[in-house]
Formats: C-alpha cells, sequence, structure tokens
C-alpha cells in the first residue's frame, strides 16, 4: 500500500445533486493527522467556496486513477464530532436502505447544532498605511466601525448592526473599497463548550508551613484558604468561595503571590440532578422472568448477535428484566441503549434506570437543550456513560461498545421516522446489532403484526411472560354498544354501564382513568344507528372526510366520494362525523361528578416543561380522582389504586385511515386496559363502541393476542398488506406546480415501463400520480406516487427506484423538484 494521500470526502452542499464521494489531495501536513471520519473543509465548485465535509474513505496513490485536477483538503477539524468507521457504515447502510442522502444521514449520528455555519467577519486590512480615522466631516459611522475593529480585531456582520444599525452595510462597502478592511469567512458552530473555573495549588502542599511564614498574620483569610487548597489540592473555584467564606478579591491576591493558579476547565453539562434521586434495589425475578432473562443473558455472555421479541402481558414485569440485562452488560465494560416510545410520555420507565443506575444513565429527550445534547453525545463517545436512554433518535447514540438495544413498546409508530431520512428504529437497531454482535430485544404487551409474524417464522426469537408479575388477573373487560344505549335513548358520551361503575370506583377511594383518543379526530363518517363506517372500495380502509371541499377521500389510492345524507346501510339520518375532544369530555365529567378531582393529560395540559411529570406525580399521590386522557394515558403507568379504565370510544382508532386500523386499536385497548388493577385490587375496564363485533376489540377484551394475530394475519394477506407486500411512497415536490406534475408524470411512466418489463415481478400495483394528501407545506407543491408489490420483491423494486429516481434523476426530473422517499410509510400524506 502507498502513503495515504488522497481522501474520498462527503460535502455538505444542502442539495441532493452532489450526493456522492468527493476525492481531495491530502496535503502533507495532513497526512498521518486525517482519518477516515474526520470532518474537513473543503473548496468546492468553480468559486472554490469553502464547506464541511466527512471524510470517507482515505486512498493512496495506487488507488486513484485520475488525479489531475484535484484540490486540496483546506483544513482538518479537531472538534471532536468524528465519525467512527461503524458510523460511516450506518451512513451506508441508511443510504442504500432508505434512498437517503449522505448528509441527510450524517444528521442522524451527530449532535445537533454541530454543522458548520459560516458568517462574514472583518478586520482592518493590515497593509494600510497612514492615519485611519478620517477627521472629515460626514465620515462619523466609518470611524466608528474602524474604531470597533482596532478595539477587536475582528467582527461579525451581527455584531457591526449592533453597534452602527441596520444602515451599516453602506459604509463597510465604502471601507471595502477604500481596502481599509478586510472581509473574509469564517467557521462557526451553535454550541459552546462551557467551562468552569478551577482553583489549584500552586506550591509544594508538603511545604505549607514555609508558605504561611512568609505571610502577614492580618491576611488571616488568605492563610485559611491556602491550608484549604494545600489540603484539597484542586477544587472549583466557586467551591472555594462558598466553603471558605471568602470573596474572589481575596483569591486574585493570592493568585497574584503566585501561590494558587485559576484555569478553565471545560465542564460538561448534566441535565438530571442524580443526587436528588433515591437508589433503589434489585428485584428477585419470578420464574417466568428468569426464564427470559436467562435465554437473553447467554447470547450476551457469547457476544453474539441476536433477535429476540418479549411478548409480556401488561404489568408482567418486562422492565425488570430490561433492567437486570442492563445491569450486566454495563458490567463488561459493554454500553446499552434502551428505546422508549416518546420520553415525556413515558417518566416512569426513565426514573426507574435513574434509580438502579444513576449517574450512569444519559438521558436524551428533545428538551435538552443543544449544549447538553452535544455534551451527553461526548461523554457516550469517550465511554464514560454506559446506559443511554432516549427516544427513536437515541438509537444512533454514538456507543462504540455496544452489547445490547432494547425496543420498549416496540409496536409504537413513533418508532418509524416521519423526517427525512424517514427510518424505521428497530431496522436500524438491528443493523447495529448485527455489527457489533450485540443483542436486540423487542419488549411489548401487544407486539407489532410485522414483528410477531418475524417471530413466527423464527426470525426473532420468542419469549413470553404471560401472568402479571405478582399472578393478578388481567382485568375484567366489558363492552358497551353504544347503539344499543342510542335506541334506548341515551344520546350521552357515557353510556349507563360507564357511569355507574365510575360511581361505584369513587365511592370506594379508587381512580379511574378515561381514554379518549383525539388524534385522527372527526375525520370519518359513521352511523350512529347502525354503526356503517364510508370506506373505501379499493383499499378496504375508512374515507377521510375533507371539510373544504364536503367529500371524503381516501388517503392511498384517491377514491373520493360525496359524503350521503342518509345512511347507506339503515337510512338514518344520524350518519355524521364522528368525535368529541378531551376539553368537552371533562366538562361533562366535572359536571356529572362535582365533588371529585378531575385532571386533563393531553398535549394542551402538558406542553409546559415539567407539567406532564408533576400531573403523573399528583396522580400517584392520589391527589387525582379521574385521569381523563389521550394516548398519553396508555403508556407505562403503573399505579395501584387505578381500578377502572373507561375507553369512550374504540371506533375512533378504529376508524383511522390506515391499514393498522385494527391493530392499533387492539393495541390501544390492550394498553389502556392494562394500567387497571395491576397491583393489590382487580381492574375493570369498559369499552364503549358502535362496533362490538369487531375482532380486534373482542381479542383485547378476551387479552387474547394470539386469537388476534390470527385474524389479522389473514386479512394483510387478502387484502395485500404489510408484512406480505410493501408499499413505497415517492413524493415530488417544488415550488413550481407544473413542474412538479411534469415530474410526476414522467416518473410514474417510466417506473410503471421498468416493472413492467422486470420478470418475476407480479401483482404490482402502481398508484398515481395523486397530490399528496397535505398537497402544500411551506410552499411546495406534492405529489406522490404509490407502489405496493410483494415484500419478496423489496430488493429489485429498491433498484428500480433507485436507477430511475437517483442514478437517471435528470432525465425525468425537472430542475428545482425534489424527492422523498417513504421505503415503508406509517402514514401516508
Ligand atoms: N421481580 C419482581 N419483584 C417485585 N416487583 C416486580 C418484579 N417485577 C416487576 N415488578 C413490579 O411489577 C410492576 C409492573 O412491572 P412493569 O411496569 O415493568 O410492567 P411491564 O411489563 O412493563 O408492563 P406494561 O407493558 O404494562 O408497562 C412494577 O411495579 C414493578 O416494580
Ligand atoms: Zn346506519
Ligand atoms: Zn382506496
Amino acid at each position: 500500500m502507498g502513503v495515504i494521500e488522497y481522501c474520498n470526502v462527503v460535502v455538505n452542499t444542502g442539495t441532493r445533486a452532489t450526493d456522492r464521494l468527493y476525492t481531495y489531495k491530502v496535503p502533507d501536513i495532513f497526512i498521518g493527522k486525517i482519518k477516515i471520519g474526520s470532518k474537513v473543509i473543503i473548496p468546492f465548485g468553480k468559486g472554490n467556496k469553502l464547506l464541511e465535509g466527512f471524510v470517507f474513505e482515505l486512498k493512496s496513490d495506487r488507488e486513484i486513477k485520475n488525479i489531475k485536477g484535484l484540490k486540496y483538503i483546506k483544513d482538518v477539524l479537531n472538534d471532536d464530532i468524528k465519525l467512527s468507521r461503524a458510523q460511516i457504515k450506518l451512513c451506508n447502510w441508511m443510504r442504500d436502505t432508505y434512498l437517503c442522502s449522505f448528509y441527510d444521514a450524517i444528521q442522524c449520528l451527530i449532535p445537533r447544532g454541530t454543522t458548520l455555519k459560516k458568517k462574514k467577519v472583518y478586520r482592518i486590512n493590515p497593509n494600510i498605511i497612514g492615519s485611519l480615522i478620517s477627521s472629515d466631516e460626514g465620515f462619523d459611522n466609518e470611524n466608528k466601525i474602524i474604531q470597533m475593529l482596532m478595539e477587536n480585531k475582528m467582527i461579525s456582520h451581527n455584531e457591526l448592526i449592533k453597534g452602527i444599525g441596520y444602515n451599516c452595510n453602506k459604509y463597510i462597502s465604502r471601507l471595502l473599497n477604500k481596502k481599509i478592511i478586510m472581509v473574509e469567512e469564517k467557521f462557526y458552530s451553535d454550541i459552546k463548550s462551557k467551562y468552569k473555573k478551577v482553583v489549584e495549588v500552586n506550591f509544594d502542599p508538603k511545604k505549607i508551613d514555609k508558605v504561611l511564614s512568609n505571610m502577614s498574620n492580618r491576611a488571616y483569610k488568605q492563610i485559611e484558604i491556602l491550608k484549604y487548597i494545600a489540603r484539597v489540592k484542586r477544587v472549583e473555584l466557586k467551591d472555594v468561595i462558598e466553603k471558605t467564606n471568602t470573596s474572589r478579591a481575596v483569591l486574585n491576591a493570592l493568585e497574584k503571590k503566585n501561590l494558587i493558579k485559576v484555569v478553565d476547565e471545560k465542564e460538561y453539562r448534566t441535565p438530571v440532578d442524580i443526587d436528588q434521586i433515591e437508589r433503589d434495589k434489585v428485584n428477585k425475578l419470578n420464574w417466568e422472568q428468569e426464564i427470559a432473562y436467562a435465554n437473553i443473558m447467554k447470547t450476551i455472555r457469547n457476544h453474539r448477535f441476536e433477535k429476540y421479541l418479549l411478548h409480556g402481558v401488561t404489568g408482567s414485569g418486562k422492565t425488570e428484566v430490561y433492567m437486570q440485562l442492563v445491569n450486566n452488560v454495563i458490567k463488561n465494560n459493554q454500553q446499552a441503549i434502551i428505546l422508549v416510545p416518546e420520553i415525556s410520555l413515558t417518566p416512569q420507565i426513565v426514573e426507574k434506570f435513574l434509580k438502579r443506575f444513576g449517574e450512569n444513565v444519559a438521558v436524551l429527550h428533545s428538551k435538552l437543550s443543544l449544549g447538553e445534547r452535544y455534551d451527553q453525545w461526548k461523554k457516550i463517545k469517550n465511554n464514560e456513560i454506559s446506559i443511554v436512554i432516549g427516544a427513536r433518535s437515541a438509537v444512533f447514540a454514538p456507543c462504540d461498545n455496544l452489547g445490547l438495544i432494547i425496543i420498549d413498546e416496540e409496536h409504537e409508530s413513533s418508532y418509524k421516522s416521519e423526517m427525512n431520512p424517514k427510518y424505521h428504529t428497530i431496522d436500524v437497531a438491528e443493523h447495529l446489532c448485527r455489527e457489533n454482535n450485540a443483542v436486540l430485544v423487542l419488549g411489548s404487551a401487544t407486539p407489532s403484526i410485522e414483528s410477531y409474524y418475524k417471530a413466527q417464522k423464527g426470525e426473532y426469537k420468542l419469549l413470553e411472560l404471560k401472568n402479571r408479575f405478582n399472578k393478578n388477573p388481567l382485568p375484567r373487560v366489558e363492552i358497551v354498544d353504544m347503539r344499543v344505549e342510542l335506541e334506548e335513548g341515551n344520546k350521552a358520551i357515557f353510556s349507563r354501564k360507564l357511569y355507574d361503575s365510575m360511581k361505584n370506583e369513587l365511592l370506594s377511594n379508587k381512580q379511574v382513568i378515561l381514554f379518549l383518543n383525539r388524534r385522527g379526530y372527526s375525520t370519518f363518517v359513521s352511523c350512529r344507528s347502525c354503526g356503517y363506517v364510508l370506506k373505501c372500495l379499493n383499499c378496504d380502509i375508512s374515507l377521510t372526510y375533507h371539510h373544504r371541499k364536503n367529500v371524503a377521500k381516501c388517503h392511498y389510492c384517491g377514491y373520493q366520494r360525496e359524503v350521503p345524507r342518509i345512511c347507506p346501510e339503515c337510512k338514518s339520518k344520524y350518519i355524521k362525523f364522528f368525535g368529541s375532544g378531551t376539553e368537552k369530555v371533562e366538562a361533562y365529567v366535572n359536571k356529572l361528578f362535582p365533588s371529585y378531582r378531575t385532571k386533563r393529560l393531553d398535549i394542551d395540559t402538558t406542553s409546559k416543561k415539567g407539567s406532564l411529570e408533576k400531573i403523573i406525580e399528583s396522580f400517584g399521590k392520589r391527589e387525582i380522582d379521574i385521569l381523563i386522557g389521550t394516548q398519553m394515558v396508555t403508556k407505562g403507568l403503573d399505579f395501584p389504586y387505578v381500578t377502572l379504565v373507561g375507553v369512550l370510544s374504540a371506533d375512533i382508532t378504529l376508524n383511522l385511515p390506515d391499514y393498522r386500523a385494527n391493530e392499533r386499536t387492539f393495541q390501544l385497548l390492550t394498553q389502556v386496559a392494562g394500567r387497571a388493577g395491576r397491583h393489590d385490587f382487580e381492574g375493570n375496564v369498559i369499552i364503549q363502541t358502535y362496533s362490538p363485533n369487531n375482532y380486534a376489540v373482542i381479542s383485547s377484551k378476551n387479552h387474547d393476542y394470539k386469537d388476534f394475530f390470527n385474524k389479522e394475519i389473514r386479512i394483510r394477506k387478502e387484502f395485500c398488506y404489510p408484512p406480505f407486500y410493501n408499499i413505497v411512497n415517492i413524493i415530488v415536490l417544488g415550488k413550481n406546480e407544473r413542474n412538479v406534475i411534469k415530474s410526476a408524470n414522467r416518473l410514474f411512466q417510466k417506473i410503471e415501463s421498468e416493472t413492467g418489463k422486470s420478470k418475476g415481478l407480479n401483482n404490482i400495483q402502481l398508484l398515481g400520480p395523486n397530490p399528496a394528501i397535505l398537497g402544500r407545506i411551506k410552499d411546495n407543491y406534492r405529489w406522490q406516487i404509490l407502489l405496493k408489490y410483494q415484500s419478496v420483491d423489496h430488493e429489485t423494486i429498491k433498484g428500480i427506484i433507485n436507477y430511475i429516481c437517483n442514478k437517471n434523476k435528470n432525465k425525468y426530473i425537472e430542475s428545482n423538484v425534489g424527492l422523498i422517499f417513504d421505503m415503508k410509510p406509517y402514514n401516508i400524506f
């Protein structure tokens, strides 16, 4: 191998057109210093604009064929943000899997705010001769600029605006023209390191007596400090001041005498105050937990890649199993990542980990400041922290010693990213575990159909916790047919059954959770009399009502129809748009139960930092009797006095415009029911619905996951949905509508003809091009093309899309038209 003299760099140009590796020459001074994964500054394009990039490959002269005209790397940055080889592999994998750009992938892997930005800075031209300050009148502002520059050496444009005002541009360009000042571009990032002042002893502490003998007796404060510092040797400045009850001035005096040194030390920001959290102890596992634990432990000990699906009913104690696995992994000096659906919605599990593992846990959540996030990232990277807990993006935590990834509530849709790249966390975790010989554990009381299907096929090893950890029975579930309520004259949102049960439980000092799914609120059209729902004839999913045009529309295939005035099924006039919000329910509950304390848990009441935790804490202390909420009340809550859960309407989820509607319903009902009767008291659940015979509702009543799975998987097969079929959504977007439509049509035709030509591809369905549901976002027109095909054909289809949409993009797509790929959409909009 020759000397490394070249490198291939991914450049942050901000456009998709340049999404490839560019070769640069490495200047001698950087040979050896430049590494795979280094962040570099390179000149780019005709104007040699300086841009940021990452080195993906190093090459010797023998490996580079055409070296003519290659440019040199301008600078290698040592700002800690490097990519490891594993991370580069991950970028390549993501680009290949999700058809995203290199930089899209890189953005997932580096802390936010570290991407370099550029700003203009000004300085005095050093070659200037003579006096700078002009004495002529009318030059005030120019003189002011010069003065500012003389005082500061270098000043940014913003600072000049602050000093001079918005009209400073005029004066700047005059000074530039006269060559009195110069302008250049400087890189900066939004993240500043935080420093703390530390005091160090600056003499041999053993000779303290000699030092003190030279001090005047009157300087008793200084003497006290010297004694203290000689003992501790090194201490944070604010601590000395506090401990010795002194002031900074006294320390300054000592610093002047060269007896102490005050130095700046980089400080990590820690968002959680660990000292405030009391520690818990390890629980002894019951035998079901023990079997699951022992199985997974065996693989962990062998450092083998393996995927487990831990199917444990609600309250079976999955968290305790997770924690004991994690404990073993970190004892081996490896790192573990624990993923939860939305960190702010799951304070209980986070708290459990903090209580068990203390400062060895990094909690990554969306409310961290850029600086806090950056510091956590570095601590993880330096292996100073072994446990990472966070939502979806925490899967990208820079663990170089990964031993275990746990995905709790693996069925949750929040694991699918709706931003670019539209990755699925389970896929990424799987890739990482394979690369690291680590173990992946997916846990849920209601596994997704796809995961359970994989477990059946042996791709995941299935482990089950069939009982609650304390052998308590699962709650008793009753279904109330709301059509009958209407028939018998009750038009209210509460059935008589639910009202009576609430009264009983509240009278015996228990707590009630009322669940109302408000997401997807008021979007479908149904008949209150017979339960009929408007559905798409092609896709078997509910049509979505669009107020503006007064039509009902299919989100998948674009089919639309007008809304009937009377029910096509039973001719009643009770056909309407469905839904009422949590606020309305709260008002109603207050009217029905005025003497009980009610609280609402939804996006509105929890937007303030810490408010969710507060509500949950006070519910735990039984300061709230009735908790009314959206999805937030379905997850993870573990409180002994909750004995009744009321589901106000199973129908809202059942009629989501999504082929997963039944699955989501089963999951939500099972999860929310699982909040009841977890400890000493038995639990009851009441589900109100207009579709009491729906199989998702019935299997959740019977706590029968397998029954639900068997029915659902048959329907998936019949209607060609995942896991048997896959859907790809291609969004074509741009500011010019005509170009968007033109491009979408061309792409569609090309994809149609290529897939038609390709032998062995059967049953492909191409839908579109249609305007996307959200037809316009931020001034961009959006059209979509949907492909539905057998899952076994995925690689072939991906190849075709990549060939047409990326490699030969310019043939089919107008300039200024962009593409977004969703290779496994959860929502189509
Ligand atoms: N081995 C054990 N010994 C004592 N208590 C345990 C044990 N395992 C679990 N528990 C307790 O059981 C309760 C339920 O456990 P946990 O919250 O982990 O259930 P889960 O399986 O995550 O349920 P869900 O899916 O409903 O969230 C908790 O209060 C937990 O402390
Ligand atoms: Zn009807
Ligand atoms: Zn349809």
